[in-house]
């Protein structure tokens, strides 16, 4: 049983499942933010008044995802997207083209973030491997100073996913959910302040050797 994974390992795990065993990498991304839409609806946050932040990262994309799932839910969601999107991921950019084409309005900026009822974090995950930039810092600073719960998609964004330094500045989290397998992040360093409750949540990516166990128990049913 694999117990916590590093971001590159977690890379590598990610590759494997879309490139050797053919799930798109948009069902991975549907899936996580299932999986996040679910938590955030279980009963433990106020959905009264709920907002989004995206950066342009496939962390992004999970975040525009649950963005629209919650929306189609009867959510009030705003969804605050950070940074030029012409510089998003493709599946990043395929997430804005399909939360459009359901109307959902998009905003570039927040004047206070305690109007918030809940905030869901996915400026970034385990592809952050330098300091954030300043104005994304200073957002995370005012989101950690309005106190207001967070719910962390994949990693405490601005946290370094392996080791569990701050990179610059790092939200304060309520709760992580984090697919596949914890981080080592999570449960190092800042990581164990930062992270709030862990939920790990099965998206459909394994290691190699949990697919090799799979096989081995298809073949003897
Ligand atoms: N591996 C999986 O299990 C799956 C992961 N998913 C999600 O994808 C992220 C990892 O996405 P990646 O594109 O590699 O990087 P990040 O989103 O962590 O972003 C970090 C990277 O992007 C640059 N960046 C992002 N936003 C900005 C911005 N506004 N300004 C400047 N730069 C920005 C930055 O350079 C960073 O280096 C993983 O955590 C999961 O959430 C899939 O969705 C499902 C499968
Ligand atoms: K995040």
């Amino acid at each position: 049983m694999v117990d916590a994974v590093t971001a590159q390992e977690m890379q590598q795990y990610d590759h494997y499942t879309i490139e050797e065993i053919g799930v798109p990498s948009l069902v991975l991304m549907e899936r996580a933010a299932i999986s996040v839409t679910e938590v955030l609806g279980a009963g433990k946050f106020d959905l009264t008044n709920v907002l989004v932040m995206a950066g342009l990262g496939n962390n992004g994309g999970d975040g525009i995802a649950i963005a629209r799932l919650l929306a189609q839910k009867g959510v009030k969601v705003d969804l605050l997207v950070l940074g030029d999107e012409n510089r998003a991921t493709v599946n990043t950019k395929q997430q804005l083209t399909i939360a459009r084409n359901y109307g959902l309005p998009i905003i570039h900026r927040v004047k206070d973030f305690r109007n918030y009822t809940v905030i869901v974090d996915a400026l970034f995950g385990i592809g952050l491997s330098k300091p954030v930039p300043v104005k994304l810092g200073e957002i995370i600073k005012r989101v950690n100073a309005a106190n207001i719960p967070v719910v962390s998609v994949d990693v405490p964004s601005g946290l370094d996913a392996t080791t569990g330094a701050i990179l610059g500045s790092a939200i304060r989290a309520t709760a992580t959910v984090t697919f596949a397998y914890a981080k080592t992040g999570l449960l190092q360093g800042e990581g164990t302040k930062r992270a709030g409750s862990i939920y790990i949540k099965d998206i459909g990516i394994y290691s190699p050797e949990e697919i090799a166990d799979f096989k081995v128990g298809i073949e003897e049913n």
